[in-house]
């Protein structure tokens, strides 16, 4: 049996104190099935901690053993916090980012700064990269200053950016042939999540390097998986995102037909979070949603891209997927419409504006 978790609901085989959090470590046996489902129930249940877990064994982190010199290329919506909550917790860190500006907000809370991927690499022990796409994740790895010239053995590179598999394959070839190991950790959460320290790591490849940086990913995250090979972990993430655009877009379907036939969008907000279909998702994106705001956590853009991605993994094992297909042509239409920098429950706003086409016919 998989397993999973959930904050505050599972059985826990060994909870150790550490930094004065409780960390929890969680060991999968045919004996003792991790239960995690909101049915299952919990012989311990906690408001606010943090659980890790390794498909094929257990795993805890030693903040005493972290990597010395930890590097951060890219310092988007979600490298930014990221990075800051590395320097918070006490690592020395080195920023690069395309846009310079960017990194001095961190330069101020003691980062040092590289004038490329190549030289962060280089001058440190382990490099993440958040990057945006599976173009500029590549160019930065692979590039002509990218991190793999400066990778050597003992060294690691983490790739927690949302890439498809194959791209994140041909990076991880790039950096082991120069010794050095990989590993592809996309993560699930947002900014909140990102700023907060809850992050969801999807981890593959290089086992090694998941246990080397472990106390950082703790640091980061609430949670771990360790998947296996090399674009498991990008798998995993396209696919949890493939549902949650999905999800959004069916939400915005809802959302838009309550009030065309006179019900208060703002209670269908309310009775959503109340039944079985409730969702953290719903409940702090609708109420933005009903006044047409999309503060920007998750750019739409990248759901989009996540659900091209996604799209094209279905395919190459000839899974039907015609929910998500269609999702995606409603994103398609949001983003000619001007909104991909947006969140992307602005995708709402192609529904409404579809709808006005048609009334016109
Ligand atoms: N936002 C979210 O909620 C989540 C996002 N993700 C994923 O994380 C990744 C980053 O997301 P997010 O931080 O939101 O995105 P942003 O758009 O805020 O940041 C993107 C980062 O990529 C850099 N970048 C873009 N193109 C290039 C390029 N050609 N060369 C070098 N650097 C480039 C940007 O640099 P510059 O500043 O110069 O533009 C920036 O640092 C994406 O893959 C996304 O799908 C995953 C989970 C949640
Ligand atoms: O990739 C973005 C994921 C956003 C989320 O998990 O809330």
């Amino acid at each position: 049996m998989g397993m999973s978790l959930v904050k505050g609901n599972y059985q826990l085989s060994t909870c150790i104190l550490l930094n004065s959090q409780l960390r929890t470590t969680v060991f999968p046996t045919k004996t003792m099935p991790i239960m995690c489902s909101s049915f299952s129930k919990p012989l311990f249940s906690f408001s606010s901690f943090k659980a890790f877990s390794s498909q094929t064994s257990a795993s805890t982190s030693n903040p005493d053993e972290m990597p010395a010199h930890v590097g951060f290329l890219g310092l988007g919506i979600m490298g930014s916090p990221m990075a800051q909550n590395l320097i918070k917790a006490g690592c020395n860190i080195t920023v690069w980012n395309r846009t310079k500006s960017k990194c001095d907000p961190l330069i101020s809370l003691g980062a040092k700064y590289k004038s490329s991927p190549e030289e962060v690499a280089a001058s440190c022990d382990v490099t993440f990269a958040m990057l945006a796409d599976p173009e500029s994740a590549l160019d930065v790895a692979c590039g002509e200053h990218g991190a793999a010239r400066g990778m050597s053995p003992g060294k690691g590179y983490i790739d927690v950016s949302t890439v498809d598999g194959a791209t994140s394959k041909l990076i991880g070839t790039k950096i082991k042939d120069t010794g050095a190991l990989f590993l592809e950790a996309p993560v699930s959460g947002s900014k909140k999540p990102a700023e907060d320290g809850q992050l969801i790591f999807l981890t593959a490849g290089d086992r090694s390097l998941f246990e080397m940086v472990a106390p950082l990913l703790d640091i980061m995250g609430k949670s771990r998986f360790f998947l296996g090979d090399v674009g498991n972990g990008a798998a995993m993430k396209l696919v949890v995102n493939m549902i949650m655009g999905s999800m959004m877009a069916s939400f915005s379907e809802g959302m838009l037909l309550s009030e065309k036939v006179g019900l208060d969008p703002r209670v269908l907000v309310e009775v959503v979070s109340q039944g079985a279909i409730s969702s953290p998702m719903f409940s702090m994106k609708g109420p933005s949603m009903v006044q047409s705001m999309y503060p920007t956590a998750f750019p739409l853009k990248h759901q989009q891209k996540d659900l091209r991605l996604a799209l094209e993994l279905a395919e190459s094992v000839s899974q039907p997927t015609p929910i998500a297909a269609a999702a995606n042509e409603l994103y398609k239409v949001a983003k000619s419409r001007g909104l991909s920098d947006h969140d992307f429950s602005a995708v709402i706003e192609a529904l409404k504006i579809k709808l006005q086409t048609q009334s016109k016919e």
